[in-house]
């Protein structure tokens, strides 16, 4: 029998799990939720802009110290059939590292600055520079900008170490390296500085054929092309290739066999493409989980106002990976959760239910269209299609009889529409929609949720049977790294996932949310086209 690893780095938890390459079963799983979380408001009692999402890597290499020995015990297989382990990661989550790959902030000097902390991807502390460099880039005479769809984000990796070079030149000049937190996973494992063409394709301006656009960032700032040169090169490793083997020192920490192959990095939400198998061309993959991104692959490279990016190579070699995205979809449900009356956590308490199940169960109680709400899903900003993480939420229609439940159900119609309005782009730009998956933590857990997204995108819904699907891609990528297979297409056949259920559309519903939609999309064009400044005047009069 032969087996691999995969381990997905989510937002709030690291997940590995030990499969069998030949079936897909999985052995066994074990979840490390990380020690910091996601670091708001303050770090070390001192307060931090709001706009800021700092993470403590240390905690990344947690999961691995405890992960590991717990899901091997748990496995009770010999190690010595495991072929390869594979890392997915969230992106773009930037680690500041020395020279011996430590995170700054575990230093003692360092440890009360929060720019020696990884800036994880939805942090908004860039969104200045962000707003710069898309102005000097669409005055710059180049086609990329149009495979970023024409828009640049504060999310991003560059935006990120341009905040770093005008905030902290003390942290800046006792860092070593800037890495996307999946390459540095992988670079602490063999012990070599690698980084992955999926994020650095994806989140930093870069491509295949031309490298970093160095001409792109002299304009940006004169010590930008010394940072990256210094700082952010490293050995491209493309997904599907192995970036190196474990050291000795890595092995005996973690239980593993010495030389253990180890994959590339992948971004959390592409690697989910490969564990739910969804990679043919007309299929769109939404991945739900404290965000949703929204995947498509096709053999061109098409300009798509709105998404996120088009990368070469990045999930399927050979295949141009697309990907548009919403920065909150769990965070938004969980924020309802957090207002709830103490009725609610009496009930749910009793019950034995989580609030989420709860609030689901009131909300189902309404009909399309019951609650008179129409939300705007922008809590955490726009990703796709506006790109602009200055717009916040907005409810409409409330009345004094609303309850917290019918809020709670505003928000997943918005996030559903925010879905149509990103399908809609794509299908604008020669990208066919025939079918939709969903996957991620979310899916299985909130039936409504599903049949909302079915009535408002009109389409079948097929549900994967797992919370874990970027793991298994990346327990894929692991397996191809050391040769369990030949190639991913070989691994996906024999280790993806199967699908737990499609939900399709409820004809009464579909005509109600039309109707919605057309409200929606007013509300969408006016605060993020016509009048944005109304919401970004809001957040500097809140600063
Ligand atoms: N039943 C539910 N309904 C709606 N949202 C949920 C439910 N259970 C958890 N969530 C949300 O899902 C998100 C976690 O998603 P998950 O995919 O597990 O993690 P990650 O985003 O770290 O990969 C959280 O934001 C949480 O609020
Ligand atoms: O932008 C991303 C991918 O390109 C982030 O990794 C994603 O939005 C965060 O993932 P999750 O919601 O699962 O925590």
């Amino acid at each position: 029998m032969k087996y691999a690893i995969g381990i997905d780095y989510g937002t709030g938890s690291g997940r590995i799990i030990i499969v069998n390459i030949y079936t897909g079963e999985v052995i066994s799983i074990s979840v490390v939720k990380y020690k910091s979380g996601t670091i708001q408001s303050s770090l070390n009692n001192q307060p931090i802009p709001n706009t800021y999402a700092l993470q403590d890597a240390t905690d990344y290499m947690d999961v691995l110290i405890e992960g590991i020995p717990s899901a091997l015990k748990q496995a009770n297989i010999n190690k010595e059939d495991i072929v390869g382990v594979g890392i997915d990661f969230t992106s773009s989550t930037v680690v500041i590292a020395d020279e011996q790959l430590q995170p700054l902030s575990s230093k003692e000097n360092f440890k009360n600055n929060p720019h020696a902390y990884v800036k994880l991807w939805k942090h908004h502390g860039a969104s200045k520079e962000a707003e710069e460099m898309y102005d000097i880039a669409k005055g710059h005479n180049h086609n990329w900008l149009g495979n970023y769809g024409y828009n640049v984000s504060s999310e991003w990796m560059i935006p990120k170490v341009l905040e770093l070079i005008h905030q902290d030149s003390e942290v800046l000049h006792e860092t070593a390296y800037i890495m996307e937190a999946g390459d540095w996973i992988v670079s602490n494992l063999i012990d070599e500085n690698v980084r992955s063409n999926c994020a650095r394709g994806f989140k930093t301006f870069w491509n295949e054929e031309d490298g970093f656009f160095y001409d792109y960032y002299e304009k940006l700032h004169p010590n930008l092309p010394n940072v990256i040169k210094e700082k952010l090169e490293g050995r491209l490793v493309k997904i599907g290739e192995q970036a190196g083997t474990l050291t000795p020192k890595m092995s005996q920490m973690l239980g593993l066999p010495k030389g253990l192959p180890v994959a590339s990095a992948i971004i959390d939400a592409h690697s989910a493409l490969l564990g739910v198998g969804s990679i043919q061309k007309n299929q769109l993959t939404m991945v739900m989980g404290t965000s949703t991104c929204h995947l498509m692959l096709h053999e061109e490279q098409k300009q798509i106002h709105g998404i996120s990016g088009s990368v070469k190579d990045a999930i399927v070699p050979g295949l141009y990976a697309y990907e548009a995205g919403q920065s909150a979809v769990g965070d938004l449900f969980e924020h309802v959760v957090h207002q709830v009356p103490e009725s609610y956590e009496k009930e749910a308490r009793e019950r034995n239910i989580c609030i989420h199940t709860l609030l689901e169960e009131k909300a189902a109680t309404k009909r399309a269209g019951e609650t008179g709400l129409v939300a705007l899903d922008w809590h955490n900003g726009n990703r796709s299609i506006l790109s602009n993480s200055n717009l916040r939420g907005l409810v409409i229609g409330q009345t004094l009889h609303t309850k917290v439940e019918d809020i709670y159900r505003a928000y997943m119609e918005a996030t559903a529409f925010g879905t149509k309005m990103i399908a809609e782009s794509y299908k604008d730009w020669g990208m066919q929609i025939e079918e939709i998956y969903a996957c991620g933590g979310l899916p299985q857990k909130n039936a409504l949720l599903m049949q909302i997204y079915a009535d408002i995108l009109n389409k079948p819904i097929h549900v994967s049977a797992t919370d874990y699907a970027p793991a298994f891609g990346a327990a894929i990528l692991g397996a191809v790294a050391g040769k369990g297979h030949e190639t991913i297409e070989d691994g996906i056949k024999h280790m993806k996932q199967a699908l737990l259920k499609t939900v399709y559309p409820i004809e009464k519903n579909v005509a109600i949310y039309q109707k919605l939609f057309e409200i929606y999309k007013e509300l969408h064009d006016f605060y993020g086209k016509t009048r944005p400044d109304f919401m970004q005047q809001l957040k500097e009069i809140s600063e």
